[in-house]
């Protein structure tokens, strides 16, 4: 096949739309990162949307990467050790500056609940910095289909729950103050986010008495921990996301012993208040961002280390 000298061959033509196609790919793959760059820079919801994307992606490949290596321990509260790590680094990621106010107050010998406020996912943030070892959180059993992420919540011993199955849930509660005060057992803590659901804003739904019950049954301590509001760095409403400083304060503690389920609506709503009021005043204090080590917390129910033991890590 001879070509026609200087002018255009159907095979040639076609090479050159090709060539063209080609070229157009090559800029479209260098244009898509710089527009992808130029609008994270420019819109905000853009940048939320993929702080976001990037958060569940990191948890799911977490998951998958680390399950493994959990599963050969099997299922054991040892491998809340393998979750805090790998969720460790995410506050640097997003710029999140975090200010823990009252750690030596986690620092019980004997079995506790943790009683936390639950803002948004990013709560995992703030629970990782603060969790004791041997601690374990109470989940919604909805996590657990959320394919190798529930592997590795299952492998954790994350305590589920349907929440909507009340006398299922009371169950699984008993059997777990049940295995708090077994004396076999070493040492179990349980976290509980006790509002139930998430709750954006400054303020905290009403308390569900699930974590409650579980300290009176198995008569040991309640410690509150109240994680400031994100309002100035994140809002899942305004579909906002940037750096910001979050302050975690460990209350005192709350005694149950000698306590019965009676007592529990009134412990709950004391609870509450506590935490209500905390949340109140690092609000009012820029934020949660300036200096809370005025915090007075009202009575101290039930603590004899009392007061004033107020101790702060900055991390
Ligand atoms: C290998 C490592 C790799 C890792 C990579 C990373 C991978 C994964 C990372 C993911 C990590 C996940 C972290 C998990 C965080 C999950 C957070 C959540 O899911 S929060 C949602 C779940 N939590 C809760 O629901 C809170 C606990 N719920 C309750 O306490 C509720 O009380 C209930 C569910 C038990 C019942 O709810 P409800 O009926 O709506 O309301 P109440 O007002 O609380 O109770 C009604 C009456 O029932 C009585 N009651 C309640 N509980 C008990 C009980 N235990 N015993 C006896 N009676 C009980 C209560 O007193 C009320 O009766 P009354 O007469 O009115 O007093
Ligand atoms: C085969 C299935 C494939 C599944 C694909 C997996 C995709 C999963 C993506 C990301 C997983 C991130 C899990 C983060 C867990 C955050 C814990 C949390 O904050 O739970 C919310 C719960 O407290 C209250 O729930 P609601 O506010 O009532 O709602």
């Amino acid at each position: 096949f001879q070509e026609f000298p200087g002018g255009w061959s159907g095979s040639s033509l076609r090479g050159g739309t090709m060539d063209l196609l080609l070229l157009l790919l090559l800029h479209g793959l260098l244009l898509l990162p710089l527009a992808a760059l130029l609008l994270y820079r420019c819109s905000s919801t853009f940048q939320y949307l993929c702080k976001m994307a990037f958060f569940n992606c990191w948890i799911v490949a977490m998951a998958t990467l680390l399950s493994p290596f959990a599963a050969f321990r099997g299922r054991s509260v040892e491998n809340m050790k393998l979750l805090r790590a790998s969720l460790l680094p995410l506050k640097r990621f997003y710029g999140i500056r975090m200010r823990v106010r009252g750690s030596e107050r986690l620092q019980l010998p004997g079995p506790f609940v943790i009683v936390c406020n639950h803002q948004a996912s990013l709560d995992l943030i703030g629970m990782v910095e603060v969790i004791p070892d041997r601690c374990v959180p109470i989940a919604k059993r909805e996590l657990l289909y959320l394919g190798t992420v529930g592997w590795a919540c299952w492998l954790s011993g994350i305590i589920f729950i349907e929440r909507h199955r009340r006398d299922a849930a009371i169950g699984v509660i008993s059997r777990t103050a049940g295995t708090m005060r077994r004396e076999n057992v070493s040492r179990l803590c349980v976290w509980v986010f006790p509002e139930g659901t998430r709750n954006p804003g400054r303020s905290m739904l009403p308390f569900k008495r699930g974590a409650f019950h579980l300290a009176v049954q198995a008569q040991v301590p309640i410690v509150p921990i109240v994680i400031s509001p994100y309002c100035d760095f994140f809002s899942s409403k305004e579909k906002r996301f940037t750096s910001g400083t979050c302050t975690i304060q460990v209350l005192p503690r709350v005694e149950t012993r000698g306590l019965s389920p009676k007592d529990v609506p009134k412990l709950t709503e004391s609870v509450w208040q506590a935490m209500a009021k905390a949340l109140a005043e690092m609000s009012m204090s820029d934020h949660g961002d300036q200096d809370t080590e005025q915090l007075q917390l009202g009575e101290d129910r039930g603590s004899p280390q009392g007061q004033g033991d107020t101790a702060e890590s900055s991390k």
